[in-house]
Order: C-alpha cells, then sequence, then structure tokens
C-alpha cells in the first residue's frame, strides 16, 4: 500500500454510509479523524482506529481546530439531515443542517488551506426527470427541499472551486442499500424509510409487513423503479474519488453514482423473499407524496473518469448483506 499524503476529515462518519465511507479508507490505508454531532449516528459505529470528534459541522471554531490539529487534506462530508417527507414539513432544517451547515464547513476548509472536498449528494437533485438512465448534464429540477437543499450545497462547491484553490467531486447517489460484507457496519438509523431496510426488518419480525407505495406508477408491474447501489461499492468510490481529485488538482466532477438498472418494488420484495425462502407480508398502499415512477443512473461518467469498478452489483447479494445485519441489530437489541 503506498503511504498517503495526508489524514482525511469525514463527516457523518458515524452514519450508515460515512460509517462504510471510514472502512473503505482504513482499509486502503487513509488515517481517517471521524467529526459527527451523533443526531442520527452511533459512536460505535466509527472503529477504534479512526479518531473520533463529537461535534458539528456549522461550527467553524471547532472545525478549524480538528482541521489544523490534523493536518487534514481532504473533507468527505456525509454529515446531514435525510428524510425528504420531513423537508417538506421542514424545510428550514434542511437549508440549516444540509445547505447552511456545508457552507461554514466549505468556509473553514477554505480558511485552513484544505485542498480537496467530497460532497454527498443525491438523486433527489434531478427531481422528476424526462427520461431515464438519468445523465449528469440533465436538469435539475428537485421537487423537495432535501433535494433543493443538496443542489445549492453543490452549486457552492462550483463557484468556490471556480474561485479559489479547492477541487471538488460531489457524487449524486440513487439509492443506497446492503452492509458491509464482513458485518463490520451496517445500516442502525431508527425509524428507517428505505425500502430494503424495511423489507429486511419485515423479515427479522420488527415490522408486521412492507407497504407497496402505489401500483399505478408509468412502469411495467406499476410499482416505483430505483437504481440500488450497495453500500460498500459506494464507499469504495469516495475513496477512488479521492485519489482521483489529488492526481487532478485543477478538474471537478459531479458523477452519479448507482448501477445502471433499475428494480421495482416488487422486484425487491421477490428478492428479499428469494433470499429467505419464506415471504413477508405485502400491502398494497397509496402512493406517498413525491415519489418519481423511475430513477436509474446513467454511471458512464464516474466508470470514465475513475478506476472504480462496481463489485457487488447483485440486488440478492445487496438484500443478503442488509439482512444479515439487521439480525446482527436483531440479536443485540435482545440481549
Ligand atoms: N441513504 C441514502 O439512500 C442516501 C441517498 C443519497 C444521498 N445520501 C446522503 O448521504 C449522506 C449520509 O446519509 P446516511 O444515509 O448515511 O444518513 P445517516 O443519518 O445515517 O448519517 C448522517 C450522519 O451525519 C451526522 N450529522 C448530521 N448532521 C450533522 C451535523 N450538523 N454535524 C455533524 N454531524 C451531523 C449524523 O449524526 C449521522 O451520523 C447524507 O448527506 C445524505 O443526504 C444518502
Ligand atoms: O415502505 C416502503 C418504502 C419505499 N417504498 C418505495 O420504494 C421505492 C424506494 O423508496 P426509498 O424510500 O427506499 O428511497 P427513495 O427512492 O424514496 O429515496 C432515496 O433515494 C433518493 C435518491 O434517489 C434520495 O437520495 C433519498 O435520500 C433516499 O431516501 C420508492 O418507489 C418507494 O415508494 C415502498 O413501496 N414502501
Amino acid at each position: 500500500m503506498r503511504p498517503k499524503p495526508f489524514p482525511v476529515l469525514v463527516t457523518g462518519g458515524a452514519g450508515y454510509i460515512g460509517s462504510h465511507a471510514v472502512l473503505a479508507l482504513l482499509d486502503a490505508g487513509w488515517d481517517v479523524v471521524v467529526l459527527d454531532n451523533l443526531t442520527t449516528g452511533f459512536r460505535w459505529a466509527v472503529p477504534e482506529t479512526a479518531t473520533f470528534v463529537e461535534g458539528d459541522v456549522s461550527d467553524m471554531e471547532l472545525v478549524g481546530r480538528v482541521l489544523g490539529e490534523h493536518g487534514i487534506g481532504a473533507i468527505l462530508h456525509f454529515a446531514g439531515s435525510i428524510i425528504v417527507p420531513e423537508s417538506v414539513t421542514d424545510p428550514l432544517k434542511y437549508y440549516r443542517n444540509n445547505t447552511a451547515a456545508s457552507r461554514a464547513l466549505i468556509e473553514a476548509a477554505i480558511v485552513a488551506g484544505v485542498p480537496h472536498f467530497i460532497f454527498s449528494s443525491t438523486a433527489a437533485t434531478y427531481g422528476i426527470p424526462d427520461e431515464v438512465p438519468i445523465r449528469e448534464d440533465m436538469p435539475n429540477r428537485p421537487i423537495n427541499p432535501y433535494g433543493q437543499s443538496k443542489l445549492m450545497t453543490e452549486h457552492m462547491l462550483r463557484d468556490v472551486a471556480a474561485a479559489l484553490p479547492m477541487n471538488f467531486c460531489a457524487l449524486r447517489y440513487f439509492n443506497v442499500a446492503g452492509a458491509d460484507p464482513a458485518g463490520r457496519s451496517g445500516q442502525s438509523t431508527a425509524g428507517a424509510t428505505h425500502l430494503i431496510k424495511i423489507a429486511v426488518e419485515a423479515v427479522t419480525g420488527k415490522r408486521p409487513h412492507v407497504g407497496v407505495f402505489g401500483t399505478d406508477y408509468a412502469t411495467p408491474d406499476g410499482t416505483g423503479v430505483r437504481d440500488y447501489i450497495h453500500v460498500s461499492d459506494l464507499a469504495e468510490a469516495h475513496v477512488a474519488a479521492l485519489e482521483w481529485l489529488i492526481e487532478n488538482p485543477q478538474e471537478s466532477r459531479i458523477m452519479n453514482c448507482g448501477y445502471g438498472r433499475g428494480y421495482s418494488v416488487l422486484e425487491v420484495l421477490d428478492t428479499v423473499d428469494r433470499v429467505t425462502n419464506n415471504p413477508i407480508v405485502r400491502k398494497l398502499e397509496t402512493r406517498r407524496a413525491g415519489d418519481p415512477d423511475l430513477l436509474v443512473a446513467d454511471n458512464s461518467l464516474i466508470l470514465k473518469t475513475l478506476p472504480w469498478r462496481p463489485q457487488r452489483d447483485d440486488l440478492g447479494l445487496i438484500v443478503q448483506h442488509a439482512l444479515a445485519w439487521e439480525r446482527k441489530l436483531a440479536e443485540r437489541a435482545e440481549s
């Protein structure tokens, strides 16, 4: 393993995706400092080999101190609020914790002279696309404050990178699912809203059934279609993006992260049933507000830009790993 030029700061590293990124970075030999305020994350999700700082990304004094004391050379910014319906009812929370907090973090990074920044963006920046698969140059028309709050951060990064010595990658995640194949981390969030997490909770008996939100979408079986990406593949994409930013200091990129293939809600539930050989109870329900019919990534830009190649492009494997983690959580809750 080549020696790394500097330690990196991972904000939100005690959360679902951030904790997998921390594992991928440590596995690749990076020194990692995690900054997390533990609102939805867990202290135990941060490995002992990473440094943990409890605090808020909007606390510029704290962030400045952490960046300076550790000689941080890149920030991977996962911290944020992520619940779309909540962003509709409490938009200011999203503009505060996603947009304003990111602004503070970016300013602290500029003041400290941190040259590289990776941002967790989302397919929600596209809104309802005119066509799929979705390319990065297609229009951004977010239909909720969550997507808007993330798009505004992308715009700040674009403008900062044009004017100041920082380059960035904004990675637009499609639907993230699964868990670390070695069982070191997984999605632990209470009150999860994501389909695969809910389905595996139904398998372990935490929920009596899974609601199918709408059967009249313009998709082959009438249920919503999404592009599910394994969280460990996504984590590895961040490591590759970090190396690319260092090698290409004059360049920045906004890139989709998905496999380029969609599965309907019913196909996901069929896969869960196949993995367990024991059908979960499905309840056909009405549409959830604000859900697009079809979201599938065109991933050609990330495949062209980075040496990254997905290793776990298999819905059955994603479900298996999510389920293994869910069983671990269930055992932990019992003991
Ligand atoms: N989960 C998905 O499917 C998905 C899809 C697209 C984009 N994203 C983005 O990925 C990132 C991580 O999402 P996740 O699913 O891991 O969510 P998560 O809630 O598990 O993780 C977020 C982490 O950030 C921390 N945090 C929140 N606000 C903070 C603040 N102001 N200061 C410090 N720490 C703070 C939380 O405690 C938590 O550990 C988010 O930015 C989210 O918008 C997630
Ligand atoms: O209990 C459920 C939960 C979800 N769904 C359906 O399953 C699909 C996937 O829904 P998720 O809630 O798992 O994910 P979303 O596509 O709504 O959103 C996710 O991906 C987005 C980007 O595509 C954003 O980044 C967002 O943060 C993240 O939650 C949708 O058709 C939804 O209607 C159900 O039928 N039942």
